[in-house]
Formats: C-alpha cells, structure tokens, sequence
C-alpha cells in the first residue's frame, strides 16, 4: 500500500508555522513563574505526519496547546494555515490520551459531538457520523457505551470523534498511550492507513521512540524545559512500515539517533545505562507501556 498523502509533503504549503514561541505559567501558589517554552520554532506542512519527543515536563502538551489555541504563549507567534492563532478553531482537532468521552453518551452520540461542539450538525451529520464510525472499525458499536469498550476502541471513538469534524489539522497528545502493546501495533497501522485516506497533517506527541520512527515524516526532538527545538530528524524510510520494518539497519540507526539525542538531554542517566534500559525492553515495550522516554 502507497502512503500518497505523506510522501512529498516537502513540497507542500506550510500549514503551522512556530516562530519564537515561548509560553510562561503563573504560580500564583509559589509567586513565580514557570517558563515553559523558550524560542521554540517549528514548520509542519500539509500532509506531513510530525512527531514530537522529549523528556517529560519539557513542554510537549504545551505546544500543542498553543497550536490548538488553549494557550496563549508569552511571545512568538504561531501561525495555522496562514492565520495567526488567537483561540480554539474548528479546522484544529485534538487527541487525547485519555479519550475525554462522555460516559453517558454512546459511541454514536461520542463522535457526533464532535460536531455538535462545533453548531454543524445538519441533514449529513447522520452519515457523516456512520462514515468515520466505520473507518476506525467500530460499526456495529454505535449503541455500546465507553464502559463496555476496550482502551483500542475508547481511542478510536476519540479518533472519529476528531475526524468527523474533517479538521485541517490534527493535533494528538500521546493518544495510545494507555492501550496495550498489541492494541497499540494495531492503532499505528490503522492511523496510517486513515491518514492516507484524510490527508491532514498530524501533530503526534509521543514517549514511544519506535512509535515516533514507525509513523513520522520527521521526527522533533525537544530539549529539557524550558522546551526547544534540539534536532529535528528526517524519517525516510519507505511506508508502509511495519513491526518488520523495526529490523531493518535504518530503522535502527535512526532509533539510535533520537536516543542519544534523548540521552544528552538526561544528564543525570548516562548513555550506557539508557541502552541497558532500552535492551531490558524501552524499545520494545515502547508498544506497550508508552513509556520509554
Ligand atoms: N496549567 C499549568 N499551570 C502551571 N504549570 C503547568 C501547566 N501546564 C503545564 N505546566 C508545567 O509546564 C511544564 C510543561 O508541561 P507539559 O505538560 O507541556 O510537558 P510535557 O512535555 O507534555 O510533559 P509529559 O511528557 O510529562 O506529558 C511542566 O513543568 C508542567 O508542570
């Protein structure tokens, strides 16, 4: 299967655009201020699968934020298809990694709020609804409750949920964070193949650095807070990639390459003992914990 939508998203428009983006939390309790974000610049363009890693608390959830317009940032500007972001927008969808669905509402009534949230409900909605229920594989579900679904389909109602609003972008926040390893196997094959078909560009936050490899055009490695662009590496490996592509001696210098990066930014854990980390299964479990960074 060809990947169209990803392959030559070097030559397309530029659709978010970071420039010197800093974000500074008040804490009001301690009377001080928490930076962050520092200088952080950033292009995805249209079609690109991006994904972001880095330690934990350097600011990952914070960008996306400010690209989905939740938070305002210090300074910089960031910029969505051209326009500057001043708030939320309807051509912005975001994933989260606990699914946020209404555990009274059913799958259907899940993945039409998405649009409800958004005053488009109309004569298609119905269809619309049916649509990407079927493209996450989740027919014949559309009248189950969250409770009586697994983690795997929890995510991907959060999935229809965002697609059914046909977003320009897509913005995901470690979204198979919290499924088992195989479950999350099945998630990265199939968000490829729905992203093939829809086009837009992805925004992935990510602990997984297989996962990261697996799925993105380019992959931004953050530094510790406050979070900046370290390195941004190119993937090129051919799609579509698969467990199997894990073994090939690119896949493997590239996983090596974001570690290391990774690595320098953990100065109290030393280079031997992140690879003795990564052999006792980082790599590995990747899939299945969401941990490994
Ligand atoms: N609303 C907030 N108020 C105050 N501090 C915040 C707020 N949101 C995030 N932070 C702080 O900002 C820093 C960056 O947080 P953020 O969630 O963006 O990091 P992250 O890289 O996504 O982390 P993780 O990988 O652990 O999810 C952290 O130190 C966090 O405690």
């Amino acid at each position: 299967m060809q990947v169209p939508a990803q392959q030559d998203y070097r030559s397309r428009a530029i659709a978010v655009e970071a420039r010197g983006v800093s974000v500074e939390y008040d804490l009001s309790r301690e009377k001080s201020t928490l930076i962050a974000l520092e200088d952080f610049n950033l292009e995805v363009r249209e079609g690109e699968f991006l994904a972001i890693v880095g330690p934990s608390g350097c600011g990952k959830s914070t960008f996306l934020n400010v690209v989905a317009g939740l938070v305002e940032p210090a300074a910089g500007e960031i910029k969505v298809y051209g326009k500057p972001v001043t708030g939320p927008e309807p051509d912005r969808a975001v994933v989260f990694q606990d699914y946020a669905l209404m555990p009274w509402r059913t799958v259907e009534k899940n993945v039409r709020f998405g649009l409800e949230m958004q005053g488009r409900v109309d004569s298609t909605t119905k269809d619309k609804v049916a649509h990407y229920i079927k493209m996450v594989g989740l027919s014949g579900f559309e009248n189950s409750y969250p409770r009586e679904l697994s983690g795997g389909m929890r995510q991907r109602v959060g999935l229809a949920r965002a697609l059914v609003t046909e977003p320009r972008l897509l913005l995901m926040d470690e979204p198979f964070a919290a499924v088992d390893a195989m479950t999350r196997e099945i998630m990265q094959e199939e968000l490829t193949k729905i992203v093939a078909t829809t086009g837009q560009p992805i925004i992935f936050i990510t602990h997984g650095v297989d996962e990261a490899v697996t799925l993105a055009d380019r992959i931004a490695v953050v530094t510790n807070r406050p979070g900046r662009i370290k390195e941004i590496i190119e993937v090129d490996l051919p799609r579509p990639r698969s467990r199997a592509s894990r073994q090939l001696p690119e896949f493997q210098a590239l996983r090596e390459r974001v570690w290391q990066l990774l690595s320098s930014e953990h100065p109290e854990r030393s280079e031997a003992e992140m690879a003795v980390s990564a052999a006792a299964g980082h790599h590995a479990t990747d899939a299945g914990s969401g941990g490994g960074i």
